[in-house]
């Protein structure tokens, strides 16, 4: 039987806070609940620091969920406010600095290396573009930067322009899409460790000292992984939603479990847009209805129901993905072909679900999509 964060809640709201005459979920002691697989692990902060209080709010927890659910795992991990936490905040909150003219900025992240997380950023981007949104590419992935190559601009240097009397980094243009790399300031036979510091204030830059011009979406490839420069790009940014891309292979998906668990972290609460599948199988040119699921099957899609966000498609492994990476000519860009379609379908429930989650949110930041015919939002 599946479980879900809703069964989960509801358990949590017949527990009363300890000291507070509410419910743990009323008294917003609830910071974040995940379920993996048969685990379900349940973040709580209280007001009481005696042990006793701690003790029986464990408990408390682990039966209530065992009496409904007797085969999973409960792990609690508790910890004592100091001070009287705020409200749990709105998932659909705009953080960090407004970026003037940029409607919306989407994270693109994964957990695990190499799993064709700038592919899909640099292929969404293409996708969009077609769809008549003004898009820009900011590269942050510090550990290796390869927008500029897939953009067949690596060898571009941004120019300073004056723009209202300030100097102004003006991003390199393909495509019709706007972009800006780390790949820009690094020597390509040098190894450029980028430093915590020093890649933020480098990203910094790139964001708020550049001519990005009016944007519907600014796209970021982060770096894969959940460290210090994500926390620092995502807390300083007011990022609108989050894209998590993984293959279906096992160890793939644990990191990418962790990657949508960094986004909905209380102190970062950007809200996940849905999950992509890459790499789902391989299709040989001289026999396309063939498909072999070399890195196992329907593994995302699982993880994106277990965690209830969007599965937004998949991409399948083929050779042509790999040669117009390489060849700075992304392969949405390709007309009617198979993979520019995928791309497409998965655009669209991107921005879909973009238009969900920004309903609540006030008009200045709203999403200007409604031009977008066929866009899912089911
Ligand atoms: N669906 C696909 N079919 C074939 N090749 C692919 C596909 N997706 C990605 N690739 C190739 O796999 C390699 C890794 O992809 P990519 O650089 O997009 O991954 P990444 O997750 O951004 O990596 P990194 O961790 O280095 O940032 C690239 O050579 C890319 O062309």
């Amino acid at each position: 039987m599946s479980i879900t964060k809703s069964d989960i809640t509801a358990i949590l709201e017949t527990i009363t806070a300890p000291g507070e005459g509410k419910s743990l979920i009323e008294n917003n002691n609830v910071t974040n609940v995940n379920i993996f697989g048969d685990e379900v692990v349940v973040d709580v902060q209280i007001s009481n620091p005696t042990l006793q209080a701690k003790k029986k709010t464990e408990t408390e927890i682990e039966k209530a969920i065992v009496a409904q659910f007797s085969s999973v795992k409960v792990k609690v991990n508790l910890s004592v406010a100091t001070k009287k936490e705020e409200p749990k905040a709105n998932p659909n909150q705009i953080k960090g600095e407004k970026i003037p003219g940029i409607q919306n900025i989407i994270a693109v992240a994964s957990g695990k290396g190499g799993v064709g997380k700038s592919t899909v950023t640099a292929n969404m981007a293409v996708s969009l573009q077609k769809m008549g949104f003004k898009v820009g590419v900011l590269d942050a992935d510090v550990y290796g930067p390869s927008m500029h190559i897939m953009f067949d601009v690596a060898k571009a240097k941004p120019i300073s322009v004056k723009v209202d009397g300030r100097s102004k980094m003006k991003p390199i243009e393909n495509y019709g899409i706007k972009l800006l790399s780390l790949g820009f300031f690094t020597n390509p036979n040098e190894a450029v460790i980028w430093r915590g510091p020093m890649a933020s204030k480098a990203l910094n830059q790139m964001i708020f000292d550049a001519d990005w011009g009016e944007l519907d979406f600014l796209l970021i490839d982060l770096p894969p992984g959940t460290g210090d420069i994500h926390l620092s790009i995502v807390q300083a940014l007011p990022i609108t939603g989050a894209v998590v891309v993984s293959t279906p292979q096992n160890i793939a998906l644990a990191d990418a479990k962790k990657g949508v668990a960094m986004f909905q972290q209380k102190n970062i609460n950007v809200p996940v847009l849905g999950i992509v599948e890459n790499m789902s199988y391989f299709t040989p040119a001289e026999l396309p209805e063939n498909k072999y699921y070399i890195f196992g099957q329907d593994g995302a899609k699982h993880l994106a129901e277990d965690l209830e966000t969007a599965f937004l498609g998949e991409v399948p492994l083929v050779q042509s993905i790999r040669e117009a990476g390489d060849f700075g000519h992304p392969v949405a860009l390709q007309d009617g072909t198979p993979q520019e379609l995928a791309f497409k379908e998965i655009t669209k429930h991107m921005a879909g679900e973009l238009v969900k989650r920004n309903t609540d949110l006030p008009p200045t930041e709203a999403v200007k999509i409604t031009n977008m015919s066929g866009c899912s939002t089911k």
